[in-house]
């Protein structure tokens, strides 16, 4: 695949999202749904990753990763998340904690991943990816696919990986992403977003054959622009790529979120009554309903590529 593509120069992509042609709507509603979160009762016995990317820089990608994986730690899952936003990754600092070690040091065969697992609150397993180290941001692709392979390793495999990759289109996201059984696709209200979204599904899917996508709509101001966002992306996607999109939830604009960063920890944990934490409960449900992931082609490179195997009764 080639290098980062520009994908906000792309012709006519942003034509695509141009249709002012009225959507029926279902209407999400903010409080509506403000039931709390309850993990699901299957069982299971292999790790499930969860790829979360956008295209766009600034749509609330680590929010979403950050929140998402807090709301199923403190809901008893055993879950990682692994900041694959090599260097100038944040996690860390919005979680309060200070590495020592980081990606680089394992790649340099100083310390192995299992050394390289911090503890984040409610039992959350956090792997940082390091910031401020250029070697990190200029890692190639067969290093890339040495921290996926590095999974394999690990001791005691969690339940659930989460993935926060890195902004735009290059390879080092599209490769985290094909590497995981599921894809969130975070979206927000902007011809950006929207377009850098399309042009990511469309090189998962052509070069990586990644078929479904679960989306998220992200900074939505009013309740009813949640889903009308989805249905632009969706039907741009129906229309020109074959691939299965599914409306996976909305998280509302709040400012308790960057209240959270400052006080460095998750929204979830802080103030679990925000309306975001509200819409991240309603995420973490919605992972419970996706059924089986996918397990396309035994040659992939894959997180937990050792153990992909669906235990009986999923
Ligand atoms: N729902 C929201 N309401 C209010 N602010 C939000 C929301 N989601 C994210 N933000 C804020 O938007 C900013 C960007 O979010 P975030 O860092 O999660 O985006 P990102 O896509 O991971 O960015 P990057 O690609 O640069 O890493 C942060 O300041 C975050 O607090």
């Amino acid at each position: 695949m080639s290098e980062a593509v520009q994908v906000n120069q792309a012709a006519g992509l942003q034509n695509l999202f141009s249709s002012s042609q009225a959507q029926r709507e279902e209407r999400p509603v903010f409080h509506q749904a403000a039931s709390l979160y309850q993990p699901g009762t299957q069982q299971r016995r292999v790790t499930r990753t969860i790829a979360v990317a956008g295209g766009k820089g600034g749509v609330g990608k680590t929010t979403v990763a950050v929140n998402l994986a807090m709301t199923m730690a403190m809901a008893g899952r055993d879950v990682m998340l692994l900041d694959a936003d090599m260097g100038v990754a944040n996690i860390d600092v919005q979680l309060g904690l200070s590495p020592a070690r980081h990606i680089g040091h394992m790649l340099e065969g100083k310390c192995a991943l299992q050394d390289l697992i911090m503890q984040a609150q409610n039992g959350l397993k956090v792997i940082p990816g390091g910031s401020g180290v250029r070697r990190l941001a200029k890692m190639d692709n067969a290093e890339h696919a040495a921290v996926i392979r590095s999974f394999d390793e690990l001791i005691q495999p969690p339940d659930f990986l989460i993935v926060d990759t890195a902004a735009g289109v290059a390879d080092n996201v599209a490769m985290f992403a094909a590497a995981a059984d599921d894809v969130v696709i975070v979206v927000c209200d902007e011809l950006a977003s929207l377009t850098d979204a399309y042009a990511l599904i469309k090189i998962l899917a052509h070069d990586f054959g990644v078929r479904r996508f679960h989306i998220v709509t992200n900074m939505v101001r009013q309740a009813g622009d949640a889903k009308k966002l989805y249905e632009k992306l969706a039907r741009v996607c129906g229309r020109f790529l074959d691939v299965a999109l599914d409306y996976m939830g909305m998280v509302p604009h709040d400012e308790w979120l960057r209240q959270a960063i400052r006080r460095q920890g998750a929204v979830v944990d802080l103030w679990p009554s925000s309306r975001a934490a509200v819409g991240f409960k309603q995420l973490a449900g919605a992972v419970d309903t996706w059924g089986e992931p996918a397990y396309p082609d035994l040659g992939r490179i894959a997180f937990f590529s050792g153990q992909s195997v669906p235990a009986a009764g999923w």
